[in-house]
């Protein structure tokens, strides 16, 4: 799992190891590695400049930039002279950096203003930096953050930020890089680029986590549960966990058959359907292996349910008849609306931003604007698992790290998609992982087969469906390339 952790525990870790090193070891590592990576993202002879901030965050970009003025005109723009790093400044003067006020006129700009010490938002002269990167958009590398977001929070409130096109970290990732909308600013792809300067044993636990395609552990340990010890699948389908799917409605028949295809392509051994006459016969109809339930009091067990997608008035009663299985329960959609004050099953609840703002009775742009901590609060509200449906899906349960989902395609953003989601996080729950492991192999997979299906171009929801067993089997055997789950290329 890819990890981030907050300011405090950076600072906690950086405070442990550099007990252990030499003085200025630390900023001499994050140095070279920005030095480095700079290099790499913008490589040739063309001048660079780098605004120099009052912390350590501008010490990096000092040292950084006494490096590479050996190989190209490097220039700096000191934030405020009287409180420089003084041997970075040394360092950059002896090795003929060129002193600027503005980066008017760069093509390159490495911002080195404020890093995990910045409080939101930017001050003089940075704001007036800031303006004329706005104006001439040259390209942006971030030093360990982009200077102005809320590291923590990964907000922007207010919009007073330095976006990036790349970013340079340190030791661990931090929240803004890992979590929108921060994160959109930080890079254009998926990740920045993360330099060890030794600090991971003294990390606690992480205030993030991202699955990777290169770490199929929580697969396996979830598949280990529903295939038996040498990974043969075992004879009995029921083992392999029965999901019900109560979505749908004569409205929207399409909801049904999308989160029906959702879970017959998870781990689930097999698929009840709960509906109405016409709708069960269709879903039948499309997908033989259903078996479909219209009275209510003869559904038959299952291990989880998936509820609500497309559900329309009919999402209340279903609902109501789900929660009475004490199963697990994912609620989607339409059900959304009806979640009861607590519930005593675990429930994995699947809403986007707009359906996250109704619930907690709050805008919709302000989901947008803070999405980890509406997620958050409504997790702390229903003592349930959220997963916050966006380009970089959140999971969070309470008290656990929140986990971001980096695999998908902006063509994902389309009809259906999030009734097959819903399908196949009920298809894990149905396989025996918790609410919080399946949203998040849920989105993982998700995401990954839009990849798949799409190949850089628009895809239905149903081709996305069709692609999730085949990125499974993948990730399952280890051929899962990190190159294959996501196409960030656009902002
Ligand atoms: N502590 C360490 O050993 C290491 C720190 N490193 C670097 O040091 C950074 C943290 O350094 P600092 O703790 O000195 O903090 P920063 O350099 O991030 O920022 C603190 C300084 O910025 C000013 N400031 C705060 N908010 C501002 C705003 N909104 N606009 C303009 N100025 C603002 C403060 O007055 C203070 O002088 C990391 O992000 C990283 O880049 C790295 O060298 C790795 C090792």
């Amino acid at each position: 799992m890819l990890q981030a952790h907050t300011v405090a525990d950076v600072r906690a870790a950086e405070a442990a190891l550099m007990s252990q090193v030499p003085p200025g070891s630390l900023m001499r590592w994050a140095a070279a590695g920005l030095a480095a990576y700079v290099r790499e993202v913008a490589p040739g002879s063309g001048p660079v400049v780098f605004l120099v901030g009052t912390g350590d965050n501008g010490g990096d970009a000092l040292f950084a930039a006494a490096e590479l003025a050996r190989e190209r005109f490097v220039a700096v723009a000191i934030a405020d002279p009287s409180r420089v790093h003084v041997e970075g400044s040394y360092a950059a003067q002896a090795a003929g950096c060129r002193l600027v006020d503005s980066p008017r006129g760069f093509g390159v700009v490495v911002d080195g203003v404020v890093g995990i010490g910045g409080a939101p938002g930017l001050r003089p002269p940075a704001d007036a930096w800031r303006a004329t990167i706005e104006a001439e958009r040259p390209f942006v590398i971030a030093v360990d953050v982009p200077s102005g977001v809320d590291v923590d929070g990964a907000t922007v409130a207010g919009g007073s930020f330095i976006p990036a096109d790349a970013t340079c970290t340190f030791g661990t990732y931090k929240n803004a890089l890992l979590v929108d909308p921060a994160a959109g600013w930080a890079v254009r792809g998926a990740l920045p680029r993360l330099i060890d300067i030794g600090l991971t044993p003294y990390l606690p636990a992480p205030s993030i986590e991202a699955l990777q395609a290169a770490d199929n552990r929580l697969l396996l340990s979830v598949l280990g549960s529903t295939l038996d010890q040498r990974g043969e699948a075992p004879t009995q389908k029921y083992t392999r966990g029965v999901v019900g799917v109560a979505a749908g409605s004569t409205a929207y028949a399409g909801a049904a058959l999308l989160c029906v295809r959702g879970a017959q392509s998870g781990p689930a051994g097999m698929v009840r359907f709960l509906g109405e006459q016409d709708l069960a016969a269709r879903v039948v109809d499309r997908c033989p292996e259903v078996v479909a339930h219209t009275d209510p009091a003869e559904r038959g067990r299952v291990q989880a349910w998936v509820v609500g997608s497309g559900g329309g008035d009919e999402a209340a009663a279903r609902l109501a008849v789900a929660l009475e299985d004490e199963v697990p329960v994912v609620v989607d959609a339409d059900a959304l609306q009806h979640v009861p004050d607590r519930f005593d099953v675990p429930v994995l609840l699947t809403p986007h931003a707009g359906e996250l703002a109704r619930m907690l009775d709050v805008e919709r742009s302000a989901v947008e604007a803070d999405p980890l901590g509406h997620a958050t609060r409504a997790a702390e509200r229903w003592e349930a698992t959220v997963l916050l449906k966006g380009a970089r899906t959140l999971v969070v349960a309470p008290g656990e790290p929140a986990r971001v989902n980096l695999t998908g395609s902006p063509w994902l953003a389309t009809a259906g998609a999030g009734d097959v989601l819903a399908g196949v996080a009920g298809s894990f729950l149905a396989a025996g992982a918790d609410p919080r492991d399946a949203g998040a192999l849920a989105a993982f997979v998700h995401g990954a087969a839009a990849v798949v299906a799409s190949g850089g171009g628009p895809v239905t929801a149903s081709r996305v469906a069709d692609a999730v067993p085949g990125v499974i089997a993948a990730w399952r055997n280890g051929t899962l390339d990190e190159s294959q789950v996501r196409d960030w290329r656009d902002r």
